[in-house]
């Protein structure tokens, strides 16, 4: 492996920092603009770049800091920036995100100013409820390596706590995964998830790169089996006076702190952005329906008339329907790209697809519907970024955005917009 010493003088969305090497960019993982560090080029198939992780730092950026993460630390893929100072890796977030909404956004360098990353809580450690750890021999329970497929037993900073107590033992064979979610009581509920097909047999091994890559992605979407371990199948989450019973294995925000953010940031966002009277609502990508319910609760200047709900997991529309089952809201099951073209036209929109994002059809459909109002929400900064210049290049205009350290220690941002046409 070829070993290099780089100035490291920027720092890309996606976590690493940006150094040059013979005209040539170079992603360092694990390194911070200011420093001179040693690497390890990790990946060098491409004319315009090479990645790279630190072997050692030669000189050190003020901002790091001894890793908050023991489990990062040892090599897990968790939290990618626990060497970071929480405030520094909230700037080096915020910056990320200005530079993706202008160079993949379109957004002018004079555009709205970028968001400042706002904190969910008061310190970067103990936030998530939900996890996913695999399982090894005999039997051992860990996170996946960084940069490998061992498994790292140390356990991870990020977890609330109890989350990740006692938990050897606990799943079955080589290959399965067990799902923990904490509920809103603090109460631990634990799936084990079977093991994708092509970890079961020998259907995975053989053929090239992109076959075996193809196999993997087909096994991993396969249905797989779902056995509770400890507590419940579903948990019980509460956002102020409503609860959801959500499947152990289905979605819900992974910060503990993030849908009562997020909920009060869209009211907050279409506060005073036009809308009157009696609304109709699209809640895209809508899950449970926890955007539907803050609409339907809290908004002020106007009143939620029906609200159309779209999404394809059937665990997460059947605990909206309890939920909701009262409410004016109308649950579509399928993909928003096969859904909405048969809704009746919305007044405003909210959308919060999964980390690829909307994408360009569906940004499309929303805009062919002609909504006054679009919420956008994202958690992947390039395709959010994306997802709003494509609504930018309808004439559809950014009026405010704010984004949130939602994923403490990694480099990911929650980010959310309000868009009027
Ligand atoms: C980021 S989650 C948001 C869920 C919900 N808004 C919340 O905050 O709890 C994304 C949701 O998109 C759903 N989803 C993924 N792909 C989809 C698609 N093509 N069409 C509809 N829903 C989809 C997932 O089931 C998941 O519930």
């Amino acid at each position: 492996m070829t070993e290099l010493e780089l100035d490291v003088t920027g720092y890309a969305n996606g976590g690493s920092g940006i150094a040059r090497h013979n005209g040539r960019v170079v992603f360092v993982a694990g390194a911070l603009p200011g420093e001179r560090v040693r690497v390890n080029v990790t990946d060098d198939s491409r004319a315009s770049y090479a990645k790279a992780s630190v072997v050692d730092v030669l000189d050190a950026s003020p901002h790091r800091v001894a890793p908050l993460c023991p489990a990062a630390a040892a090599g897990a893929g968790c939290c990618d920036l626990s060497f970071v100072d929480p405030t520094y890796a909230r700037e080096l977030g915020a910056d990320a995100l200005g530079d993706v909404l202008r160079r993949i956004g379109g957004f002018g360098i004079d555009a709205t100013e970028p968001p400042t990353v706002e904190p969910l809580g008061d310190v970067p450690t103990g936030w998530r409820v939900r996890t996913r750890l695999a399982v090894g021999a005999d039997g051992v329970v860990g996170l996946r390596g960084r940069r490998s497929s061992d498994l790292v037993t140390t356990p991870c900073a990020g977890p609330v706590a109890g989350l990740l107590d006692g938990l050897d033992g606990l799943g079955g064979a080589v290959g399965t995964e067990l799902v923990l979610a904490s509920d809103s009581d603090g109460v631990r509920h634990i799936a084990e998830l079977s093991a994708p097909a092509d970890r079961r047999g020998r259907s995975g091994r053989g053929g090239d790169r992109r076959g075996r890559a193809q196999r993997s992605r087909s096994a991993h979407s396969a249905p797989r089996s779902v056995r509770t371990v400890q507590g419940d199948t579903h948990a019980v989450q509460t956002i102020g006076e409503r609860s959801w019973t959500v499947p152990v294995t289905g979605f819900w925000q992974a910060h503990h702190n993030a849908p009562a953010a997020y909920t009060r940031a869209a009211l907050e966002l279409v506060k005073g952005i036009g809308l009157s009277g009696d609304v109709h609502v699209w809640d895209l990508y809508g899950g449970v329906g926890v955007f539907s319910a803050s609409l339907l609760d809290g908004a002020s200047d106007f009143s939620v008339r029906g609200v159309d709900l779209v999404d394809t997991d059937p665990g997460a529309l059947a605990a909206a329907e309890r939920t909701l089952a009262t409410d004016p809201v109308e649950i579509h099951r399928g993909a928003v790209a096969d859904v909405v073209s048969s809704l009746r036209a919305p007044d405003l929109v909210i959308s919060d697809p999964p980390r690829s994002g909307a994408g360009a059809d569906v940004v499309d459909a929303v805009v062919a519907a002609e909504p006054g109002v679009v919420v956008h929400v994202g958690c992947d900064a390039a395709a959010f970024a994306r997802d709003l210049g494509r609504f930018a290049t309808h004439g559809y205009s950014v009026r405010e955005w704010r984004a949130f350290d939602a994923f403490p220690m990694t480099h990911h941002v929650e980010g959310i917009a309000v868009l009027t046409r």
